[in-house]
């Protein structure tokens, strides 16, 4: 086994949700108890439904956001209890997160060398010269001419952007980088391309990767490990090609069957259903009013996350 650069133990992450009937303060929780690893240059998949907590746990890993309980490991230092916060500055700077919307993410009016150049302008210590080179040496690293730096976004294709987004996230040399949605706003000759960028510069700069969609077909290609996370928990995680040739989740199943097929031509219904309150969870299995195969102990009794076969745990009173 690789060395583990991430370690996530019983991750919660709560928000204020306004006050009930009752005039109490609500919490949502977003993130509940949730344990995952990442090793050097691997890619972890999270993949879940709108609502299910995949940006919060990458907004989490980056700092963006603050655990209600939990650790964080990155490169062995503590990111939640009360460390080294030198140390944990120094990590920090070993880990980037590339956001969804390629054309959010720049501004409009900076010219892309400059939107590139950005991480080394706050990093400082950057000669004119040597700025120049890394901007030019970042564009051809995604395949762009390095004489774009000085144009504006919109010259730039939606999959040109995320290019530039890509560039600019790697301006530091990261070892991990969180990649919340990169290619969902994308279409699907273009999702092929940034993901093959992708895996292509992790080969290249040894990167690790978590890769977050709501879609499996998404993560197929560029995962070594797959995630599966519902309503704030992670229901089974796996090697990638146990996950698709045998998953055994009852909503992994559904994710899977939801899947396009291009001789079917278009995308079957996915799980019937609402995910279920996050401010009031039910007791339970949260997958029970919608699963299929739910029996009488899912309405009662929290599945755990239990390891089934080597390196495959699942969360599902099938199994126990
Ligand atoms: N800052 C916030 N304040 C309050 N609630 C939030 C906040 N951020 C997220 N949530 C809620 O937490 C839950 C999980 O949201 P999150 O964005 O992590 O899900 P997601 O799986 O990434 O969804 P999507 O695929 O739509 O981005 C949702 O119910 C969301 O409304």
């Amino acid at each position: 086994m690789s060395v583990r650069i991430v370690e996530v133990q019983n991750l919660s992450c709560e928000f204020a949700a306004g006050r009930g009937r009752d005039g109490r303060r609500q919490k949502l929780k977003a993130v509940d108890n949730v344990s995952f690893d990442v090793g050097r240059e691997e890619t972890l998949g999270l993949v879940g439904e709108s609502g299910s907590g995949k940006s919060t746990i990458g907004r989490l890993l980056v700092g963006l956001l603050k655990a209600s309980s939990g650790e964080i490991r990155l490169f062995g230092q503590s990111a939640t209890g009360p460390g080294d916060a030198k140390a944990l500055a120094r990590v920090r700077k070993r880990i980037q997160f590339i956001f969804q919307d390629p054309h959010a993410a720049l501004n409009p009016r900076m010219r892309i060398g400059d939107a590139i150049a950005e991480p080394l302008d706050i990093a400082g210590g950057w000669s004119k010269r040597d700025r120049a080179d890394r901007i030019g040496e970042l564009l051809e690293m995604v395949g762009l001419s390095h004489s774009f730096a000085m144009r504006f976004p919109h010259e730039f294709s939606g999959g040109q952007r995320q290019r530039i987004v890509i560039a600019r996230a790697l301006a530091l040399n990261p070892e991990f980088v969180v990649c919340d949605e990169p290619v969902a706003s994308l279409d699907v000759s273009m999702q092929a391309q940034i993901v093959n960028l992708l895996k292509d510069l992790q080969e290249r700069l040894g990167l690790s990767y978590l890769f977050i969609a709501h879609d499996l077909a998404v993560v197929r290609s560029v995962s070594h490990r797959v995630a599966v996370l519902y309503a704030g928990r992670i229901v089974e995680i796996s090697e990638r090609r146990s996950l698709y040739q045998d998953p055994r989740h009852p909503y992994t199943q559904a994710l899977l069957d939801a899947v396009p097929r291009p001789q079917v031509g278009r995308r079957p219904p996915p799980i019937k259903g609402e995910i279920i309150s996050l401010i009031d969870r039910p007791e339970g299995c949260s997958l029970c009013p919608r699963c299929p195969s739910a029996m009488e102990i899912c309405r009662r009794v929290d599945p755990a996350l239990r390891e089934i076969a080597p390196g495959k745990h699942v969360a599902c009173h099938l199994y126990s």
